[in-house]
């Protein structure tokens, strides 16, 4: 009990600190700010945040001569917190310091949980979710399946991809053909490349022209390889090393966007290489199955969980074999990982 007390205290006096050291940052901002407004500002014009760095953001011009060149930006108050791929509009500044002065709509949002457990925006924008898996480490339908649900439910087309196709041997072919088969099915678009060897990566990079993509998928898959492959001569861990050294107050690693030489662009940090993997609702799988969305609702009692009620329109379903096997084991080991309460 004591030692639960102390902890909240400490918790308490963290929390002041961080918010004390806020509202300075805040203090010293709007000064700046003051003064940048006070100057010349150019006219206003479209954006690309590429980072975000605490107080200030990165933003790339998307139209005139400086199309394509990154400028700091400082936020005008009262904008919403933004986030790597969010489209702005701003104003350059005479010292190569712009401002912020509105952000334009989102289609989509990325979300995680910050470390207090709410749900945050880390990157806007994103129409392509590349889910990563590999022969090797061995795949688990489930963890897919998982990033599946989450590009679901962020309303995100999710593109399936299996690396390091140079290691299909005679011993793991024939479940690796039953796990495409089960996403072939269900007619989610499905890739076999090689970072290594080269093979399908023109294919990749193709149906990346034109999208926002992430990768997400389990470490050691080859995300780093695919991404290296993809954008030669770029070290994706720059965002992460100049925040560090930026002497700002955040520590952790900011999500980037780049551009693919080939065309397209990839949002990518270490936390967005585990998105999905966070909190979802019962609601949430249940939707993000969707096999499942023309048979939710019909079951006979409402409140069915599809385990062993009669009636029930999924079960039924997984009878008829209009719900696979492996699918419904996954919905299943899903739910079960859920907090009690959303069970
Ligand atoms: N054979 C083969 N190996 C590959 C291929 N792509 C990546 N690898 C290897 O797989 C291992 C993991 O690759 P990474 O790119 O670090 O994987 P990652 O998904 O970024 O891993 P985390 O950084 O832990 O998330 C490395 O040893 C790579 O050399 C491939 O196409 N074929
Ligand atoms: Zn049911």
């Amino acid at each position: 009990m004591a030692k639960r007390q102390l902890n909240r205290r400490q918790s308490w006096r963290i929390e002041k600190i961080q918010q004390e050291r806020a509202s300075r940052a805040a203090r010293r901002e709007s000064k700046a700010l003051d003064e940048l407004e006070g100057g010349d500002l150019g006219p206003e014009q479209t954006g690309l945040v590429i980072a975000h760095f605490g107080v200030q953001v990165e933003v790339e011009a998307l139209i005139g001569e400086q199309a394509g060149q990154v400028f700091r930006c400082h936020l005008r108050a009262n904008l919403p917190p933004l986030v790597t791929g969010d489209q702005v509009v701003w104003r350059p500044g005479n010292q190569g310091i712009g401002v912020i002065v509105a952000q334009l709509p989102r289609h989509t949002e990325l979300c995680r949980p910050d470390p207090r457990g709410q749900l945050k925006p880390v990157a806007a924008n994103v129409d392509l979710i590349v889910i990563v898996f590999a022969p090797l480490p061995e795949p688990h339908a489930n963890l897919i399946d998982r990033y599946l649900v989450a590009a679901e439910h962020a309303g995100i087309q999710p593109q399936l991809l299996l690396n390091k196709a140079d290691l299909i041997d005679a011993q793991n072919e024939t479940a690796l053909n039953a796990l495409l088969e089960v996403y072939r099915s269900l007619g989610y678009p499905l890739l076999e490349v090689s970072a290594h060897q080269g093979d399908g990566m023109a294919e990749l990079q193709r149906r990346l022209d034109g999208k926002t993509a992430v990768f997400v998928g389990q470490s050691g898959v080859g995300k780093s390889s695919l991404v290296n492959s993809l954008l030669p001569g770029i070290d994706t861990r720059v965002g992460a090393l100049s925040e560090l050294t930026g002497k700002g107050t955040h520590t952790t690693t900011t999500a980037r966007l780049f551009h693919f030489p080939g065309g397209g662009q990839l949002i990518d940090s270490p936390g967005i290489r585990e998105f999905g993997l966070g909190h979802v609702s019962r609601d949430d799988v249940e939707a993000g199955f969707i096999e499942f969305r023309d048979l939710l609702g019909r079951c006979r009692f409402r409140d069915c969980k599809h385990d062993r009620e009669p009636g029930c329109a999924l079960l039924e379903a997984l009878d008829q074999g209009r719900i696979q096997p492996q699918r419904m084991d996954s919905y299943r080991h899903i739910l079960r990982s859920l907090p009690e309460t959303d069970y």
